[in-house]
């Protein structure tokens, strides 16, 4: 049908992390609004939508949809765009505000641009002509330069085009929040309207959540409660919204990226852009950064985007292992121990409702997956598992809307009493006049705990490079230091030993996770941290994870930590029993966990000897093991051998062994 003859009316959707065409809500109802006034244009038939969130007033009246996603300088260093060598960026560097950390890393760079990427291609593909703009600067700055263009731009008939609306989803984070404000008052001054949609890339929808709830000071300071109150999960998503066939195209013109920047026009280029400045120093400040070992692939080699978020759920369901998700979750090498879908739902390639239903229908037998173990038999331990870990996610963002800049205190937000009291102060700073219940040990200034910063400084250098003499510890720094990705119990090690090993600021290892973790989400990083550094909302205070009793339960062979510590591989740690039979021999595996605790003329037999993570570990972990012949460990913690756990020598070394996670019984607030 043909359009009438007018000037172009622009709805312009900006995308942050809802970076797909499938379950979007904003492509959903763009695209509903469009083909409800193409084939009625002048009565707009807004009840046959689905949803009843939009209603006839909201309805922008828009011939053309502008998509622009745009990499936010304050998170990602854009001085690679810069148009000549000439040109200085307008913005600050894009680093961490106490270690002064790049905040995002050349694994997550890569993977935006090709989630981005593939949107665009995505998009193109419908063949409606829609298609997609990136643009980089502050969400601000691209919106009012756009809306600035357009007010002044004439369209090929010589009348101006008009933006009818802007559209976005609503985001959790204290800096996208912001972004959203900025957005509405500069839209304000140009007199467009915003509509900023529900986030529904949540295995919850916020509009299903109980009553009490959703109003944030309601919302339950343990996770178990939270859980409970939605209890049985399988029925809480929501439908999927599909993805559309028909959008309106793009706009005959768009408004160029504003200066001094230029965008590409290749994803291999785009990629370029992003890391050049991130490789103008490749050791990123560590002075001796972790190297590629050999035989050893990443357990996150996976490329970002919707279409590679649908292969990897695919797979998922039909190689079974979704199904055997909770017996495999504690693994730590590989690449099917668990989902590896964590990169793809923070970006928003993916939601957690598809996961849903993508188990739903494997389970209703109905779907994928047609002759695997346990195809239409229901819910299973595994997909019930998932769900179980999909919904922590959920609560980790709903804290973050709860306790905003809370999240970023080093008090944490156990100290709500004192965080009503700064209401309004950033208090991510606010550490230099406050009393912390705990003495933490900083980089950036005297922690009053008998520590020197410049010691800590290199402490944490050693931490980040793997070079602690702590195995599990080393191999998780080191395999994220070079694929962006390590397994949840690792992290889990690796936060409690920043914590409560070394006493040092948690926030220092929150920002390098997020330099570094191709999964980076605000609410789930800085919640974790929070809560294995004994600050957050976990309903037991105190427990510190042991990293050689945790090791030997999930690395009772010390394969993963010979895949990424390279210098232990020469370590025999079996011992023949018999006639062509071996078995692991305890004390030798704690060599592997420990190298300080090897013999001298094997250190110097295995060329270890002099190095300096192997004779001045950071810490000393007393560790024995007093285990029967034969009773060996199944590599998920059903270990049934007999411990001696030791207090270390670190600071902040307390109540190790019988105090740690249980192991991985599901209950409880296990995460
Ligand atoms: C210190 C620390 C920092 C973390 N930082 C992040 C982060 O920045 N981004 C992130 O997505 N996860 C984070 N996690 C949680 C968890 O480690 C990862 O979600 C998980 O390892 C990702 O791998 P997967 O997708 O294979 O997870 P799976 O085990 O397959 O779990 C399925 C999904 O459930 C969710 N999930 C699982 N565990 C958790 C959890 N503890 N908290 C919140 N969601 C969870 C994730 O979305 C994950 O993709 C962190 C955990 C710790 C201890």
């Amino acid at each position: 049908m043909a359009r009438r003859v007018t000037k172009p009316r622009i709805l312009i959707c900006i995308l942050r992390r809802d970076v797909r065409l499938s379950d979007n809500p904003i492509f959903h109802h763009a695209s509903q609004a469009f083909i409800d006034y193409d084939s009625h244009p002048e009565t707009p038939d807004t009840n046959s939508r689905e949803d009843s969130m939009i209603s006839d007033t909201e309805v922008p009246d828009f011939t053309h949809l502008l998509p622009v996603y745009i990499f936010p300088a304050n998170q990602v260093e854009v001085s690679g765009f810069l148009a000549s060598d000439s040109k200085r960026s307008p913005y600050p560097e894009a680093r961490s505000q106490i270690a002064g950390v790049w905040r995002t890393g050349p694994h997550r760079a890569k993977f935006m641009a090709e989630g981005a990427w593939n949107l665009k291609e995505r998009l193109e593909g419908l063949e409606c002509g829609s298609g997609l703009d990136l643009r980089v600067g502050m969400i601000g700055d691209v919106v009012e330069n756009m809306l600035q263009w357009y007010a002044k731009e004439k369209d090929d008939d010589g009348n101006t085009a008009e933006v009818s609306a802007i559209w976005m989803t609503a985001d959790d984070g204290t800096e996208e929040r912001a972004d959203e404000r900025d957005v509405k008052g500069i839209a304000a001054h140009y007199g467009v309207n915003v509509r900023v949609w529900e986030d529904e890339k949540y295995f919850v929808d916020d509009r299903d959540l109980p009553l009490d709830m959703r109003s944030m000071s309601d919302l339950p300071n343990v996770y178990t409660t939270f859980r409970k109150s939605l209890e049985p999960l399988r029925e809480c998503p929501r439908q999927i919204l599909p993805a559309p066939t028909k959008l309106p195209p793009l706009p005959p013109h768009s408004p160029p990226q504003m200066g001094p920047f230029e965008i590409p026009n290749s994803l291999q280029a785009l990629i370029e852009r992003l890391l050049a400045p991130l490789n103008e120093d490749p050791s990123f400040g560590l002075s001796s950064p972790p190297q590629w070992p050999g035989n050893v692939e990443s357990a996150h080699p996976f490329m970002g985007g919707e279409s590679a978020a649908q292969d990897r759920l695919s797979h998922l369901i039909v190689s079974g292992a979704m199904s055997s998700y909770k017996a495999t979750r504690n693994g730590m090498l590989g690449l099917d121990f668990s989902t590896k879908l964590s990169a793809y739902l923070a970006q928003g390639h993916l939601t957690a409702r598809q996961v849903h239903w993508a188990m739903a229908d494997f389970e209703g037998g109905n779907g994928e997956g047609r002759g695997v173990q346990g195809y239409g038999k229901g819910e299973n331990e595994g997909t019930a598992a998932v769900r179980f870990e999909l919904l922590w996610r959920d609560y980790m963002r709903l804290c973050a809307r709860k306790f905003g800049s809370r999240m970023f205190h080093v008090d944490g937000i156990r100290d709500t009493t004192s965080s009503k009291r700064r209401e309004g102060q950033d208090s991510y700073n606010s550490d230099q006049d406050q009393s912390s219940a705990k003495r933490w040990r900083y980089i950036h200034k005297d922690g009053k705990a008998g520590d020197d910063p410049a010691k800590t400084a290199e402490v944490f250098d050693r931490f980040r490079s793997g070079l602690t003499g702590i195995g599990l510890i080393d191999a998780s720094n080191r395999e994220l230091f070079l694929t962006g990705y390590t397994s949840n119990r690792a992290r889990q090690n690796v936060a409690s030993f920043l914590a409560s090993h070394l006493g040092i600021d948690w926030r220092i290892g929150a920002e390098w996770y997020e330099f570094l973790l191709v999964d980076y989400d605000v609410g789930s990083n800085w919640g974790n941290w929070q809560y294995v550094a004994g600050v957050g909302n976990d309903p037991r205070q105190g427990r510190v994870f042991n990293p050689i009793k945790q090791a030997l339960d999930y690395d009772p062979k010390g394969e993963y930590i010979t895949a990424w510590v390279p210098e232990l591989r020469k370590l025999q740690i079996t011992k023949g029993i018999g006639p062509n039979k071996e078995e692991v021999d305890q004390q030798r595996l704690m060599g592997l966990f420990q190298a300080w605790r090897l013999e001298g003329s094997e250190k110097a037999q295995l060329g270890l000897q002099g190095l300096e993570w192997v004779e001045h570990p950071l810490v000393r972990i007393q560790f024995s093991v007093n285990r029967r012949r034969g009773q060996g460990n199944d590599g998920r913690g059903k270990d049934r051998g007999s411990w001696r756990g030791g207090r270390g020598k670190g600071k902040g070394n307390r109540r190790l062994g019988n105090e740690e996670k249980l192991g991985n019984s599901g209950h409880g607030d296990q995460m």
